[in-house]
Formats: C-alpha cells, structure tokens, sequence
C-alpha cells in the first residue's frame, strides 16, 4: 500500500466559460514555486487556442482535444494521467484545467474509480473560479455551473473589480446556499497565494458522497461509450462523429428529458447545457485591426449577451506580436502578447462559445476583416 503522500497529488481547475481559470493557470506556471508542474487542459472548440494562451506551453501542457473532459474522462484523461505517472519523478503535482462546461464531477469520480489512476495519484482539491458578475445569472441557467460551486473545496471568486461590495455579498451568499463547506477567497485576476489552492488535501469524499451517494459507483461507460445518448451538443460545431468525446452527438438530441439536464453516468448525475454551441473561424493569414477592433466592439454591444465566452489569437497586419483577444459576454480584453515564432504560421483564429450563433454571419464578418 502506498501512502497519501507517495501519490501525486491532482489539482482539477474548473469554474464556468471566462470566469478565470487560465489566468490563475498563468499565474501559477509563472510564479517562482520551484516545483514541476504537469497540466493537463481540456479544449473547447475545434482550433486549439486553450493550450496557445497558456504560458509556458510547451513543455508541459498535455492537451485533451475535441470533446468534454466530463465525457472523455474515462478515455484520454486516464490514458494521460499513466502515461504521466510512469514519468513520475518528473513531475511533483498534476493540474487539470477542464472546460467551463465540464461537470467536475466524473473528473474527480475517476481519481476514485479508477484503480491503475488512484494508486499513483490522488485528488488534491477541486479548485472552482467563479466569475463575480455572471455567476449569479449562469446559476439560473446552467447546470454545470452549480455543480461546479457544489464540487468545489476551494472557490476563487473571482472579478471582484467589476461588480459593487453589495452584489459581491449577494454573490457570495448564493456560494454559500450550495457550498457551505468550500473555502471563499475573492480575487481580482485570480491573484492567489499558491499554496492556498495547491497541496491543500482538500478534496473530501464524505461530503461528496453526501452530496452524490452514487459518486464511488463505477458503471458501464467507464471504459467505452457507444450507443450512449448523451443529448448534449455543445461541441458539435464542424466535429465529425468522432469528435472524441465517444458520444454520439448527431441522435436524438434533447429527446430524452433528463432532470435539469442531468444524465447518469453511473449513479452519478451528469449535467450539461444542450443549447450551448460553438463556431471556431480561421482566416489563414493577417486581419486588419482597423476593421476587426470596430467590429467586435459593435458585435459586442449587438449580441454580447448571447457570447458566454469568445476569444481568439490574431496576426495583426504589420504587427510582430500576436495579439490575443478575450471576450465574456460584452466584456472585451485584448493584449499584444509574445513574438511569432519564426515556424509559426500568421493565422487569425477566433472561437464564440454561446447560444443562438449565427455562423454564417460571424464567418462573413470575420472574413471581411482580412488585411
Ligand atoms: N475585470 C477582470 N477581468 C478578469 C479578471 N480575471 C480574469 N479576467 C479576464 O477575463 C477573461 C477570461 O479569463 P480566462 O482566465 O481566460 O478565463 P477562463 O476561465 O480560462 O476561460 P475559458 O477557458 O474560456 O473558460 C480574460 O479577458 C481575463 O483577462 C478579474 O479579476 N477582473
């Protein structure tokens, strides 16, 4: 038998579209900690741009492509985490960034279900940013984002800059009404002391188990998918069948009423927003900024409220560096950032995660910012 500490401990970093995650990643890859961090990130959208806004990328950061971790989880995560662990000695801690529409739940199920995972790792904390201005709304509406802050031992509440000392209370309370146990830290820019959110050992199954009595069952999924109807299509956009997340997302979508969007995994409730979608646009050259910092200010105005999240790495006509766009919601953030690398193709990528897209027409309008 190995004991706790022989393991390598497994932060998961979760928290919903935008509130965070990758600038508290950021953060804690670039700080002096003297420790050898391996990540593992999960992308949303077709064109990688997870992994390319993640400091130090390229040593460390194992992507899990296409697909939804919550739903892979049993496929790529436990293939990536043993390909690690037999490396061991490389690394002192694993992080697991998923996607702000993950279900941390089948995440964490797996450090307990999983035999060959569990005897060489073990979970640390589940880690949730939580984004100040929009999590009181998104909890009216999306399903992940609750089981995010019911999962959660640590929240990060995140954003504290851009809402009042009033909403922040009231914010905080609705934390509290479901995660009365999780420690609140609020953040500007995620700024956090490290060792308040790595090596805690704060994952806690009792009070897991309290909340999903069915957390340690394994089912029949565990190690294939077919035929399972999971009637979610969140990342459907330009994937084929075999997008990899090993559900069929092209049958029967929301055919099956599920409670609140839940679905059995297991006994474990699995939820998902089946409205989401994705568009992930490329131009294969340089964008005009000229052009495209007027067009998403006025798309910004005219359907922000339907972007949960955007963003984006774009060759500006002229410019050496690349400049790297954030939206969230009509929040927009945009940074002149590292050099191209000399391999490295000049492409404008730009994805928009969210409900109600127009593919067509983001695609023309983009098109049309081509220098
Ligand atoms: N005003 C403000 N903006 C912030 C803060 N923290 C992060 N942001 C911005 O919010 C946007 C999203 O931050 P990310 O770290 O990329 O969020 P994320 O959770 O990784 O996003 P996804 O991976 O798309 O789910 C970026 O433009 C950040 O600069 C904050 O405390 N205040």
């Amino acid at each position: 038998m190995s004991s706790a500490s022989d393991k390598t401990p497994v932060t998961v970093l979760t928290g919903y579209l935008g509130a965070g995650k990758t600038t508290l990643l950021n953060r804690i890859l670039s700080e002096p900690h003297g420790k050898k961090y391996a990540v593992i990130v999960n992308e949303f959208g077709e064109i990688g741009i997870d992994n390319d806004l993640v400091v130090g990328a390229d040593e460390e950061v194992f992507e899990m492509n296409n697909g939804c971790i919550c739903c892979t989880v049993r496929g790529d995560l436990i293939r990536i985490l043993e390909g690690l662990m037999k490396r061991k000695g490389k690394f002192d801690a694993i992080i697991v960034e998923t996607t702000g529409l993950a279900d941390p739940a089948p995440v964490a199920q797996t450090f307990f279900i999983d035999e060959e995972v569990g005897r060489k790792a073990r979970l640390d904390a589940v880690v949730t940013v939580a984004d100040a201005k929009w999590l009181t709304d998104r909890l009216k509406d999306a399903p992940e984002a609750k089981s995010q802050i019911a999962f959660a031992d640590v929240i990060l509440l995140n954003k504290t800059d851009l809402v009042s000392g009033e909403e922040l209370e009231e914010v905080e309370a609705r934390i509290r009404g479901i995660n009365p146990y999780a420690r609140i830290i609020r953040t500007v820019k995620s700024a956090v002391a490290l060792d308040e959110v790595l090596d805690k050992g704060a994952f806690d199954l009792d009070r897991i188990l309290s909340i999903e009595p069915a957390f340690l069952e394994a089912d029949d999924h565990d190690h294939h998918h077919h035929g399972h109807d999971h009637g979610h299509d969140h990342h459907h956009h330009e994937h084929g069948p075999d997008c990899g997340c090993g559900h069929d997302h092209h049958h029967d979508h929301g055919h099956e009423k599920h409670d609140h969007g839940a679905h059995a995994h297991g006994g474990l409730k699995h939820y998902h927003d089946e409205t989401m979608q994705s568009v992930a646009l490329e131009i294969p050259g340089e964008v005009d900024p000229n052009k495209f910092m007027p067009w998403v200010n006025a798309l910004a105005q005219s359907d922000g409220q339907n972007f949960l999240r955007w963003k984006g790495i774009l060759a500006f006509k002229g410019e050496d560096r690349r400049f790297v766009f954030q939206g969230v919601h009509m929040i927009l953030d945009g940074d002149l950032q590292r050099e191209w690398k000399a391999d490295e193709a000049r492409r404008s990528k730009l994805v928009f995660i969210g409900k109600e897209l127009d593919e067509a027409k983001l695609r023309r309008e983009f098109e049309a910012c081509a220098a």
